[in-house]
């Protein structure tokens, strides 16, 4: 199975529709892969707030439109990235869509956890509560996740016990944190025995430097790919197998101690 990460570059100088236009066309290019992915909220930026609401999409809007197009004209399984989703309600997500070869979407996938504390995402949109997994054909089973949810190993916990083997985690990380980027996708290839793809963004925008880095990661913990700071495809063979053949060899998952008692809980 091979995979293409698109590592965008975001910069406040080229228009979202340009953006929008380029990653189609840089997906369009990857036609020999199996499964492409692109980074958090590339079309606005992830950090760019002043321009949520006014660049929000209902659920099948311009990107969503795009995407499924470049979809089907590769033929490939397309994790787009995410949006600014508006929903019909007018609550703000940040959802990740994922396009089938045909251009059906296949899943799609609001952020967890939000990230900026008392301001950004974290006030202006609204928390997803679904955990998200897609068995690709022939392939491995997609686990979903965006960006901070990289902090939170129980979300993919939980999502390996759903029978992920894949994890796919586009992001807008900055470049500032870049040491906690690497070392926690490698954390999460390691504990999980499952494959990690997390794609980021490259350039500059709302003064926020982007660490790029895009990095693939194989269930024993291997980097198999890792992009620089600029914009960049990053392209590897996945081996379906190699999970099974970890989790077998070294079968940690099995030993996990679950429902111990705590303090409170402990007669
Ligand atoms: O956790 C971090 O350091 C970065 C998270 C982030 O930038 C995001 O979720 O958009």
């Amino acid at each position: 199975m091979r995979a293409s990460l698109i590592q965008i570059a975001v910069d406040p100088d080229e228009s979202v529709e340009s953006r929008r236009r380029r990653a189609a066309s840089l997906v369009r290019e990857q036609a020999e892969s199996d499964l492409v992915v692109l980074p958090e909220l590339w079309p606005v930026g992830a950090f760019a707030y002043q321009q949520f609401e006014q660049e929000a999409e209902p659920p099948a809007g311009p990107t969503h439109e795009a995407m499924a197009k470049a979809a089907s004209d590769a033929g490939v399984w397309l994790h787009a990235g995410s949006i600014v989703e508006k929903a019909a309600d007018g609550t703000l997500y940040n959802t990740a869509l994922v396009f089938s070869p045909t251009g059906g979407l296949a899943a799609s996938y609001r952020k967890i956890h939000r990230f900026g504390f008392d301001k950004g995402e974290a006030v202006l949109m609204g928390a997803g509560e679904d955990l998200v997994t897609l068995p690709v054909p022939g392939g491995l089973t997609l686990g979903l996740a965006t960006c901070y949810d990289l902090r939170f190993p129980e979300l993919f916990r939980g999502l390996v016990d759903a029978g992920a083997q894949a994890l796919v985690i586009p992001a807008g990380w900055p470049a500032r944190r870049r040491d906690h980027w690497t070392l926690l996708v490698r954390a999460r290839a390691v504990e999980n025995q499952a494959y990690v793809l997390a794609c980021g963004t490259a350039g500059t925008h709302a003064g926020v430097e982007q660490a790029g880095h895009s990095i693939v990661v194989d269930p024993w913990g291997e980097v198999l790919a890792e992009a620089g700071p600029d914009e960049e495809v990053l392209t590897v063979d996945l081996d379906p197998a190699k999970v099974t053949t970890t989790r077998d060899v070294f079968p940690a998952l099995k030993d996990r101690r679950l429902g111990l008692p705590t303090p409170a809980t402990r007669p």
